[in-house]
C-alpha cells in the first residue's frame, strides 16, 4: 500500500476507541521492526521521524525507507514528521512524501503558536497532508530542546478549544503530565484535564513521551480521547538492550547483522506488545 495520511487512520480509531501507535524511526532496522509488527498485529501504524532522526537518517532516505516498507505490508502506514520546527522543515518533509506533519510551535506564544500552525495548515490540506500541532509543553528532551519539568506547562483546556477552532488542525498532542525519554519516577497523569480537553474539542488527541507510562494510564487515557500514542524510548531501550546482549554473550562477533537482527526483533515484541494495549491490533 501507499503511505496514507495520519487523519485517515485517526478518524477511524477515535470512531473504534482504540489509538494507533506512533513509533520513532532512526534507521533501516528500526523501519523493518514497526512494518514486520504491524503486519504481524493486521494494525494500522504510524511511522515517524524526529529531528534526531533527520538529522541522523535524513529525510530522503527516511522517505524511501517509509515508502518501501508500506509498499511490502498490507496494513495502511503513514509517514509523520515528529516535532517539526518551522514551516520550511514541514514543506521539505511533504515534498518528500511524508503523509503528515506535526508543527510543534508550543515554545511560541498562542498567537505565533495559532498563526504558525495556520499557515501549515493552509498548505498541507490541499495537498492531503495531515497536520498535528502542539499546545502546552510536554516535559522531557525533544532531541535539542530540553523542558525541565518546571516548565512542563501543561495543557489548557480552553486555550486548547481556541487552538482548534482558530487553526482547523487535524490533531492536537496535549501536556497532560507525559515527557519524553525515561520517567525518573512513576508518571502521573492528569486525566481530569484531559477529560476537560475531550470535552471542548472533538480532534483526536495525541499523547507524547509515552514510554514507561503504566498500561493502565495508557488504556485510560485511549477511553478518554487520545487517539495516537508516540513512542520512541521504549524502541530504543528494547534494540540497544538486545545488541548488548549479544555483543556480551559473543564479544568476538564482527558482523553487524549478527547484532542488529536480534536487535530487530526485540524491537518488534515490543512493538507488538504496544500495538495491544493501544488496542488497534487486528484493526487494519
Ligand atoms: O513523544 C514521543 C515522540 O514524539 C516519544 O516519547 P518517548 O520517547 O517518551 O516514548
Ligand atoms: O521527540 C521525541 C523524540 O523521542 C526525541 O527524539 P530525537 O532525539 O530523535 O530527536
Ligand atoms: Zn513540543
Ligand atoms: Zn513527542
Amino acid at each position: 500500500m501507499s503511505l496514507v495520511p495520519v487523519s485517515a487512520l485517526l478518524r477511524e480509531a477515535q470512531a473504534g476507541g482504540y489509538a494507533v501507535g506512533a513509533f520513532n524511526c532512526n534507521n533501516m532496522e528500526i523501519v523493518q521492526a514497526i512494518a514486520a509488527a504491524a503486519e504481524a498485529e493486521k494494525a494500522p501504524v504510524i511511522m515517524q521521524a524526529s529531528q534526531g532522526a533527520i538529522k541522523y537518517a535524513g529525510i530522503e532516505y527516511i522517505t524511501a525507507m517509509a515508502n518501501v516498507a508500506a509498499a511490502m505490508v498490507n496494513v495502511p502506514v503513514a509517514l509523520h514528521l515528529d516535532h517539526g520546527t518551522s514551516f520550511d522543515q514541514v514543506m521539505r518533509c511533504i515534498r518528500s512524501g511524508f503523509s503528515s506533519v506535526m508543527i510543534d510551535g508550543s515554545k511560541h506564544t498562542l498567537e505565533d503558536n495559532i498563526a504558525l500552525t495556520r499557515q501549515v495548515v493552509a498548505a498541507a490540506r490541499p495537498v492531503g497532508v495531515s497536520v498535528e500541532a502542539e499546545l502546552g509543553k510536554i516535559g522531557g528532551t525533544e532531541d535539542d530542546i530540553h523542558v525541565s519539568d518546571a516548565d512542563a506547562f501543561f495543557t489548557d483546556p480552553e486555550e486548547a478549544r481556541v487552538f482548534v477552532q482558530e487553526t482547523r488542525v487535524d490533531a492536537l498532542a496535549v501536556a497532560i503530565g507525559t515527557a519524553h525519554g525515561r520517567y525518573k519516577g512513576e508518571p502521573r497523569l492528569d486525566f481530569a484535564r484531559l477529560e476537560k480537553i475531550r470535552s471542548l474539542i472533538s480532534i483526536p488527541i495525541v499523547l507524547h513521551g509515552s514510554s514507561g507510562v503504566p498500561e493502565e494510564a495508557i488504556r485510560e487515557a485511549i477511553r478518554l480521547g487520545v487517539c495516537k500514542v508516540n513512542i520512541d524510548t521504549n524502541i530504543r531501550e528494547a534494540f540497544v538492550d538486545r545488541c548488548r546482549k549479544v555483543i556480551a554473550d559473543c564479544p568476538d562477533e564482527i558482523d553487524p547483522r549478527k547484532i542488529l537482527g536480534p536487535a530487530r526483533e526485540a524491537a518488534v515484541e515490543l512493538i507488538r506488545e504496544k500495538i495491544r494495549i493501544f488496542g488497534s491490533s487486528g484493526k487494519a
